[in-house]
């Protein structure tokens, strides 16, 4: 919101007489066709998934999930990534990790761009720094090395059986996850630097490889829905890993104003969706309850 224009601000400032925030508002129906398409084609290529990574913004890790992605998602080897904790209050990430570990959730608090912080994730996937991680990392929950175990095993089992594993990054618009897979791909090029790059190009019912002699990256934008299409990129020889980058998806019908709140001022649905006087409002109001105040006087928005 900071980003706002003054304009937005003003309008909600004109709402300030009655500072009650309606919630009565009912469901938000935004689902464009290429968003119906693309979720679709997530729930088949999930099927061929190894390992699922859903991207989260931490600074609303409850309202950026996608529910209707979350019955498969339980159904699968995959780890909670919530992204943006640079954004949020340290406090409130533990508390958070705590929730979702006593909900059996493997979780884990990242800032895509930071290259430390997505090694984690590149360890989880990759299994190779198993060990290092492990002791570089006391404080993990046994949770997550719990899952570091699994993956390490599910590797194994994967390169007897079938040298290529899938990992699938999936998640709500703009938490981040082109930012993580570029930051994972990165790490992969300076591991494996002679290595040709490949892009996994999705035909029909099966997935199929196209080596490319150059890297390519995942488009990252300061707007939601700037991936359109699924893109692969290989990180890793022996076995062949590839993580796959999808575009932004919500569920058809957002239950309530409020989860569409948070997700427009996180940036993952447009702010028309939910209407600029609404966010306006909300922020007004939700400053006003911190405060406990009823009034503002315009320097101090
Ligand atoms: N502060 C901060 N910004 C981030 C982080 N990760 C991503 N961003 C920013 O968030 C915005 C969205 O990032 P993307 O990687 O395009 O998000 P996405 O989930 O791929 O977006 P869609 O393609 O719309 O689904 C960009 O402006 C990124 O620079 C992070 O950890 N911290």
């Amino acid at each position: 919101m900071g980003l706002r224009s003054k304009g937005l601000v003003k309008k909600g400032i004109m709402g300030l007489g009655d500072m009650g925030f309606n919630t009565r508002v009912g469901a938000i129906n935004w689902f464009p066709g290429h968003m119906a398409a693309a979720t679709r084609t997530i729930h088949d290529r999930l099927k061929f998934a190894d390992f699922v990574i859903e991207v989260r913004d931490a600074r609303i890790p409850l309202s950026s999930a996608n529910q209707d992605l979350q019955p498969q998602l339980r159904a699968k080897r995959s780890l909670i990534v919530l992204n943006k904790k640079d954004l949020t209050n340290p406090n409130i990430m533990q508390k958070c990790t705590r929730f979702f570990e006593s909900s059996k959730q493997d979780c884990l608090p990242i800032n895509a761009h930071s290259r430390s912080s997505v090694s984690k994730v590149y360890s989880i996937i990759f299994g190779l720094q198993f060990i290092d991680f492990w002791v570089q990392n006391p404080e993990m929950s046994t949770g997550l090395l719990k899952l570091l175990e699994l993956v390490e095993y599910k590797l194994k089992e994967a390169i007897s059986r079938e040298p290529t594993m899938l990992v699938m990054v999936v998640g709500v618009p703009h938490v981040g996850k082109s930012a993580l897979i570029n930051n994972i791909h990165r790490i992969a090029s300076s591991r494996f630097p002679g290595q040709r790059q490949s892009t996994l190009k999705n035909d029909s019912g099966c997935v199929s490889f196209l080596v490319q002699g150059k890297m390519k990256h995942a488009t990252v934008g300061p707007l939601p829905g700037v991936t359109q299409d699924i893109a692969g990129f290989k990180i890793a020889h022996q076995p062949s890993i590839y993580v796959l980058d999808t575009p932004g998806v919500l569920v058809p019908s957002i239950p309530n104003i409020e989860t569409g709140l948070k997700q427009a001022l996180a940036g993952s649905i447009k702010d028309s969706v939910v209407r600029e006087d609404r966010i306006a409002n909300c922020s007004i109001f939700t400053c006003s309850s911190k405060f406990k105040r009823d009034t503002f006087s315009l320097e101090e928005l």
